[in-house]
């Protein structure tokens, strides 16, 4: 596998405050590549450090073996972005605000109508060709971004929260799209808020807090190393939690409730029934939310 990112020591500071704290991490060709953090993790600054858009403050961070700091033009060439925010042309048609996108690549006229035709039906967009952009549900308008980031044909695709307040359907269609492009031998880099849309669809992740990456792996390494594979609940109460200690079972109180962390759900739901006299307890595979929580904390952040 080649590398298409490689981030070593990477760190970016603002004036007196560290949003990215010497992090490493490498992503494979080919892969869907997951971000996981809460508010103010680092994991939009890291995504505008790939984008060559904010400058590295120290490490190094390379893309297809180029530096970010002296490729800039090149590595934008082979990369497509898709940005949290919806900032598309309101005044175009969904046409004009791809062909518009098709110049700065220097993409000819002609080359660039066939192929906004085809990221039009890649997009299920066709129908709404001549559509006003700002009439476009917000569904419609995250899919208009997709394809505009897919207009240059990249190998790399950057997303930033790309199915935020969608739909179910609307949030199915983007990650068959990512799937596909991905099969196509796309490299997909996401951040997500949605743990359950990165254990769908990614391969690898990191979580960061802090600015700093808390752990590596696929979905299921990460679950089984952080939580165990499954999670017994029971209703918090002090005879449950001294029949724990007795067993020096990992398990965590999240206010009424108590989380018990166990590979071995049944050995766990057995001893609850036999040892401890409760019988009121559900079981349940972890998740990557537990992972998450677990990590990072259970305190909202601002
Ligand atoms: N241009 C900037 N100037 C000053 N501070 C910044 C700037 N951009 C980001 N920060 C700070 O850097 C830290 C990391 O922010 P960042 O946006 O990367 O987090 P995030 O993980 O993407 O959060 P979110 O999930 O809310 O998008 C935060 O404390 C943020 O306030």
């Amino acid at each position: 596998m080649v590398p298409v990112i490689v981030a070593r020591d990477l760190r970016k500071t603002f004036k007196d405050l560290v949003a990215v704290d010497n992090i490493s991490f490498s992503i494979e060709e080919g892969e869907m590549f997951g971000f996981l953090g809460p508010n103010g993790a680092g994991k939009t600054t890291t995504m505008r450090m790939i984008q060559c858009i904010s400058p590295v403050t120290s490490g190094s961070l390379e893309i297809f073996g180029m530096d970010v700091s002296d490729h800039q033009r090149e590595i934008k060439s082979l990369m497509g972005v898709v940005p949290q925010e919806n900032n598309l042309d309101m005044d175009f048609t969904v046409y004009e605000n791809l062909m518009v996108y098709s110049r700065y690549f220097d993409i000819p006229k002609e080359e660039a109508e066939e192929r906004v035709e085809e990221l039009l039906d890649f997009v299920q967009l066709t129908d709404k060709k001549d559509t006003m952009t700002e009439s476009l549900s917000g569904g419609m308008k995250r899919r208009l971004i997709l394809a505009r980031a897919l207009v240059n044909r990249p190998r790399l695709l950057i997303l930033d929260e790309p199915t935020v307040g969608l739909d179910p359907q609307a949030r199915h269609l983007i990650w068959d799209r990512l799937r596909l492009l991905q099969k196509n031998g796309v490299t997909v880099v996401l951040t997500s808020h949605y743990l359950d849309e990165v254990e769908k669809l990614c391969d690898r992740l990191v979580v960061m807090d802090n600015g700093d990456i808390l752990v590596e792996g696929s979905p299921s390494n990460v679950i089984e190393k952080y939580v165990g594979s499954g999670i017994v609940e029971a209703e918090n109460d002090p005879q449950l939690l001294e029949c724990l200690n007795e067993r020096e079972a990992s398990y965590e109180v999240i206010g009424d409730l108590v989380h018990i962390y166990t590979d071995d759900p049944k050995q766990i739901t057995d001893y609850l029934t036999m040892e401890c006299s409760i019988t009121k307890f559900s079981a349940r595979p972890a998740t990557l939310e537990d992972v998450f929580l677990r990590l990072t904390g259970r305190r909202l952040r601002e």
